[in-house]
């Protein structure tokens, strides 16, 4: 497994490049099975994550080709499409189970394990079978998977009431009703950027969707979905992380393609902690000239609040802050294991249930510490940026999940990383 080596201590200046959207690339991508015609993805990020939705959707008889170094993904679902998402890739990743609702819709039947994906969390599937059977299908488990079943002539329209707001269940459901003879109403359903991003893919390929980016959605099945061209949504995630890395170092950085209605109650959090944010024509520019930033609080929820996926980064930020900060984080029960990571370091954390408590340092020490998960990662690679001396982070499999070329990109910025390949 590789390491990232870390030296820290400069500012970092210059541009960066924001990649399309990796949680809007893998909802889109199993689009591509509601249809026998073309669905060609641009602005995709090359990510291990979409190799691995790439191995699924072929190991169920898709045609996915990667064009122009695999930024554009030309993907076709017209030969015979096998039902069955194995165990062995379905495991991989959490965005798995999103072949269910194209499938089950398509086909009248689907047979798909249960995912894994980054272990913050007991991340039960409960509402994305819940709404599946809304839509008239019977759903048993057994042995690990998830057996599907439409009535006879299909999946019917329905009125899918979620209890809580989940992105991946309104993505599925979202990725049924499409075909499902009737009408659909999504209620409390997840108002991402991501989200917006699947109803205008699916919307060119001929869906009838209304209400995208608010908290009701409504779906009119239509016969059979055409093909489309889509450019992926920036994302709004690896902006985030990079607009940190500047307000942790010091420096300007513009993050090409960065937009402020991706991220305005995370902007608001920056602004407030004293680093500067403006927008341009080709993105957004962060600043922290001088002094310490201050310590704000934090509370993690659906869009349009504080993303869960900024959590991590953000409190890296806080580790160095003036003052104590509260980050509460109510998506995910289990997301503060970058704390003793970067306790290691010098940071001073409490954590208590979904609170953490963190009282600034004026500096932090580079150490050897351990990536737990995707997002974790890169907090501590930030953390790193900005400590005394060297911060090797072990473990990095889970970076690759979600962040490409993050050495080349820090790097350019004046940051000294490099990855360190085991032997
Ligand atoms: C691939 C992808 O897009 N991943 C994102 C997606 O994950 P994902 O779609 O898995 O996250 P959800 O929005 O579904 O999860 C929100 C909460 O709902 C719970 N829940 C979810 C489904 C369910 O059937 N039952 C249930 O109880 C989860 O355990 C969690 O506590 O949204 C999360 C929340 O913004 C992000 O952190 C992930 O990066
Ligand atoms: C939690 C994440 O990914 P996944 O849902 O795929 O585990 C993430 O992108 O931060």
């Amino acid at each position: 497994m590789d390491s990232i080596l870390v030296t820290g201590g400069n500012p970092l200046n210059g541009e960066i490049p924001i990649a399309g959207a990796k949680n809007a690339c893998l909802t889109l991508m199993p689009a591509t099975l509601l249809s026998e015609e073309p669905l060609t993805l641009t602005n995709a990020p090359r990510l291990s994550d979409i190799r691995t939705m790439t191995r699924l959707l072929e190991s169920l008889g898709a045609e996915v080709t990667a064009l122009n170094e695999g930024r554009v993904l030309a993907m076709s679902s017209h030969g015979a499409i096998s039902t069955w998402a194995d165990y062995d890739i379905v495991r991989k990743m959490r965005a798995s189970i999103l072949v269910l609702g194209p499938l089950l819709a398509r086909f009248g039947h689907a047979e798909v394990s249960l995912p894994g994906g980054c272990s913050i969390g007991a991340r039960p599937v409960d509402l994305h079978l819940k709404a599946m059977e809304a839509l008239g299908a019977e759903m048993d488990l057994r042995d690990g998977y998830v057996y599907a079943k439409a009535p006879a002539g299909g999946l019917k329209g329905g009125i899918v009431d979620f209890p809580l707001v989940s992105v991946g269940a309104t993505e599925n459901a979202l990725l049924a009703a499409v075909l499902a003879k009737g009408t659909t109403v999504l209620k409390n359903a997840a108002r991402e950027p991501e989200i917006v991003d699947l109803v205008q893919c699916l919307r060119k390929m001929g869906a009838q969707i209304e209400g995208e980016g608010s908290s009701e959605i409504t779906i009119q099945g239509v016969d059979r979905l055409g093909g489309a061209t889509h450019g992926v949504v920036t994302d709004r995630i690896e902006l985030g992380t990079y607009m940190l890395a500047p307000a942790i170092c010091g420096g300007e950085v513009t993050c090409l393609g960065g937009r402020i209605d991706l991220l305005s109650a995370f902007c608001e959090k920056l602004d407030a902690a004293g680093i500067s944010v403006t927008e341009g024509p080709r993105g957004l520019t962060v600043a922290r000239k001088n002094g310490r930033v201050r310590a704000v609080d934090v509370v993690t929820e659906p869009f349009p609040g504080f993303p869960t996926d900024l959590q991590a980064q953000m409190m890296a930020l806080m580790c160095t802050a003036e003052g104590t900060s509260v980050l509460e984080e109510k998506i995910f029960e289990n997301r503060f294991m970058h704390a003793p990571e970067l306790m290691r370091m010098g940071a001073r954390i409490e954590v208590q249930g979904g609170h953490a408590t963190v009282t600034g340092v004026e500096r932090l020490r580079g150490a050897p510490v351990m990536a737990t998960d995707l997002r974790a990662s890169v907090s501590l690679i930030l953390a790193g940026l900005a400590a005394e001396g060297e911060t090797l982070v072990s473990r990095v499999y889970h970076l690759d999940r979600g962040y490409e070329n993050v050495e080349q990109k820090l790097s350019a910025l004046g940051a000294r990383i490099e990855r360190v390949k085991d032997a």
